[in-house]
């Protein structure tokens, strides 16, 4: 029986949740929302109560055409005629449930992994419900937090078979898109998203509904365009980059920093000297008016401490919720446990349109370092070019944004297209707030053109890589020291050439090549 799994409703009669109102009435205006599948869940009612309370919710179903499923107890889905039921790993197994209910039944299993996925699907589960996407607080007893990285490579896995899918836990109105965008692998994309409490617990269960029906059918604003590459990418993109300096230079982009007092000072005045307007703040409440202006928001955990997460969480929110860019600077990812455990936090909060980092960082976000980070430097590399381009490519592809990856050659790629860049000069490796910089200076250049994110961030890159090699070259310039006032100074002597409608800085001096995998 085919099911619409859309916005499936997932009822909880815990008081918390219910506040003193009745779970049918819940129910019955969450239907009226547009929920497109109902699964009655209750763990501790007795069975009487439980087959009075599936009869009332069915009759309310059928009224809107909604199918009624019963977690777990295939007697009480037998009693009230309900449409199916929906089974976790440790509830009734899937063969004797399909042999107690009627022929057209619809049975759901729970998946945590990808075996119990193979295992429901050889034995015909009409869905999976994939999860737990996110812990969260009233349900503490799963087994695996899978996030949109861990759901992707399920879908991924199974591909192949036509199973349809939700995934659940801690889904809401704020994750929703991200949750079905990130989720998706080129081959299987989620048929819908269960819902708890962002419903149940709602003031108003059918506004929420109606709210969640909207989000789920729009494609988010923060999703990438598709850019497939050219014959001569490298080139393609090369050309416009001078328009896109001076586009950047003419928006004059607000970028929202919440950055490490290491490097604020200077990374204030590398904006500045670049034609863009910084502003520092660590306060995330502040992050509801500063989105406002639709500017960009940079996360750099440098000096992180025990309130930086739940600020920054707060702002991704903010700047997610306007669908303005945000970009996240893993700095010293791997150094230390507390940094280990806010990369995952971060990865699991908001959408980033770009992560930046050295090589140590990138592997660290990607979750396959077994390399300790000494501290906020990448330190030996181990990869080879194609080993660093395809990591960038894949977890770009993994998080549906753009990876940067820095170094003496940058790596920075969609998910399809990779480029190379070599320009730069060593003495950006002996000054700190380098790569701190080149974050902040992505978001100016993401905020002034939206529609290739892999180009806005180039010109970026080549706009702050050309100047440092003119900085390098002046005869004053003697070392690390002399550098940076330099360096400021030929930011603006190409932000002043650009707003004069000058592009010579750039002729002839990128060192930009597509790398093919
Ligand atoms: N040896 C080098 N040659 C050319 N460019 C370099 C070299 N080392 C670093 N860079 C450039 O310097 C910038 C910063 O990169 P790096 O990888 O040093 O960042 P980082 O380690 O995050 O720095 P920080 O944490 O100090 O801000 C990038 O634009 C990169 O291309
Ligand atoms: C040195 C240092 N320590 C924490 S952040 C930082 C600046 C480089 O990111």
């Amino acid at each position: 029986m085919a099911v619409d799994l859309s916005l499936y409703l997932v009822t909880d009669s815990t008081p918390a949740i219910l506040k003193g109102r009745d779970l049918c009435t819940i129910v019955e205006e969450a239907c009226k929302g547009g929920v497109t599948v109902v699964q009655y869940r209750d763990k501790k009612s007795d069975t009487g109560v439980q087959i009075a309370t599936a009869r009332k919710l069915h009759q309310i179903c059928q009224k809107y055409s909604v199918p009624l499923l019963i977690n777990d107890r295939v007697d009480v889905a037998l009693a009230v005629g309900a449409e199916g039921v929906h089974l976790g790993q440790d509830d009734m197994l899937f063969t004797e449930a399909k042999k107690m209910l009627p022929k057209d039944s619809i049975i759901g299993i729970s998946a945590s992994t990808l075996e119990e996925a193979q295992k429901a699907i050889a034995d015909g589960a009409d869905y999976l419900g994939i999860g737990t996407m996110f812990s969260t607080p009233t349900k503490t007893n799963t087994r695996y937090t899978l996030g949109t990285a861990g759901t992707q490579a399920i879908l991924d896995a199974i591909s192949a078979s036509p199973v349809s899918t939700v995934a659940i836990g801690g889904i809401n109105h704020s994750n929703v898109q991200r949750v079905i965008y990130q989720s998706e692998s080129p081959k299987k994309a989620l048929d819908g998203v269960a819902i708890v409490s962002a419903i149940m617990a709602a003031d108003d269960p059918k506004a929420a509904s109606e709210d969640l029906v909207n989000l789920i059918k729009n494609p988010p604003r923060f999703a990438l365009t598709a850019h497939p590459s050219r014959a001569n990418e490298a080139e393609a993109l090369l050309q416009e980059v001078p328009a896109i300096v001076r586009k950047m230079v003419e928006v004059h982009p607000l970028v929202h920093n919440m950055i490490n007092f290491v490097v604020a000072n200077f990374v204030a005045n590398v904006i500045l000297s670049i034609g863009a307007s910084p502003i520092m703040s660590p306060y995330g409440d502040e992050a509801t008016d500063l989105c406002k202006f639709d500017g960009a928001l940079l996360i750099n955990m440098g000096t992180l401490t025990s309130e930086s997460v739940s600020n920054y969480m707060k702002a991704v929110k903010a700047y997610n919720g306007r669908g303005n860019p945000v970009i996240y600077d893993p700095v010293g990812a791997g150094a230390t446990g507390i940094r280990r455990n806010a990369v995952s936090d971060l990865m699991a909060c908001g959408y980033f349109d770009l992560i930046k980092g050295n090589e140590g960082e990138i592997r660290q976000v990607w979750g396959s370092s077994g390399v300790q980070q000494r501290g906020v430097d990448s330190g030996p590399s181990t990869l080879d070019g194609q080993q660093k381009a395809r990591l960038a490519r894949d977890l770009a592809r993994r998080e549906r944004n753009v990876v940067l990856m820095t170094g003496a050659i940058d790596y920075l790629s969609d998910g399809e297209r990779v480029i190379a860049v070599e320009n730069g000069h060593p003495f950006l490796g002996q000054v700190t707030g380098t790569g701190c910089a080149v974050g902040s200076i992505s978001g100016c250049f993401l905020t002034a053109h939206r529609s290739d994110r892999l180009l806005a961030v180039l010109s970026g890159i080549l706009m702050y890589e050309i100047a440092a090699e003119n900085a390098a070259s002046k005869e004053y310039v003697r070392g690390p020291g002399s550098f940076v006032p330099a360096f400021l100074d030929e930011l603006y002597a190409i932000r002043t050439a650009a707003s004069n409608g000058d592009d010579s800085w750039f002729a002839g001096r990128a060192k930009v090549q597509e790398i093919k995998l």
